[in-house]
């Protein structure tokens, strides 16, 4: 069911700093910031050569990334994201081997335009697990 891995997402205390830490230190390529409101992240993706990485700050109040940030104030490793070709059949397979759906259950359009859903850490031995629908 779950085919490549998408982005490994970090949530960073300081997301400029983090961006041109890995464009200068590490010399990857980097895009521009992109506030996601409607997700509560303001989101800097690094594109490698066989994935992505997601540096992620909270954005506004209410931020679902805010709990974590004050939990590891150095910052961590967020989430993986894996690629589905159908989300809602990856859905009800879960939902029937009892891994809880975050949010509503009903899948939202992520940062690349695309539907996502997010698995709770605690059914995947503590790692919080987006599926995106490619
Ligand atoms: C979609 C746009 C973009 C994209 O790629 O397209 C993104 O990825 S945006 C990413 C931000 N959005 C989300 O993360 C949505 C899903 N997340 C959530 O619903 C919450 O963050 C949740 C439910 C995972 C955690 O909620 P909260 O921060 O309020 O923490 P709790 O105290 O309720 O946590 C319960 C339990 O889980 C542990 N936890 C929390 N976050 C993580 C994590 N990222 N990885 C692993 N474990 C996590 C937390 O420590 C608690 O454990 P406990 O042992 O009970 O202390
Ligand atoms: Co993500």
């Amino acid at each position: 069911m779950i085919g490549r891995l998408n982005h490994v997402a970090l949530v960073v205390p300081d997301l400029a700093r983090a961006a041109a830490r890995y464009r200068d230190a590490l010399g990857a390529e980097v895009g521009p910031p992109v506030e996601l409101p409607e997700h509560g992240v303001r989101v800097v993706f690094v594109t490698l050569p066989n994935t992505k990485v997601e540096l992620l700050e909270p954005l506004g109040e209410g931020s679902p990334v805010a709990g974590f940030l004050e939990k590891n104030p150095s910052g961590g490793m967020h989430h993986v994201c894996y690629e589905v070709e159908d989300l809602g059949a990856a859905r009800d397979r879960l939902v029937a081997a009892g891994a809880r759906v975050l949010g509503s259950g009903e899948p939202r359009i992520g940062a690349h335009g695309k539907p996502v859903l997010f698995l709770h850490p605690k059914d995947f031995d503590g790692t919080l697990v987006e599926l995106e629908q490619v």
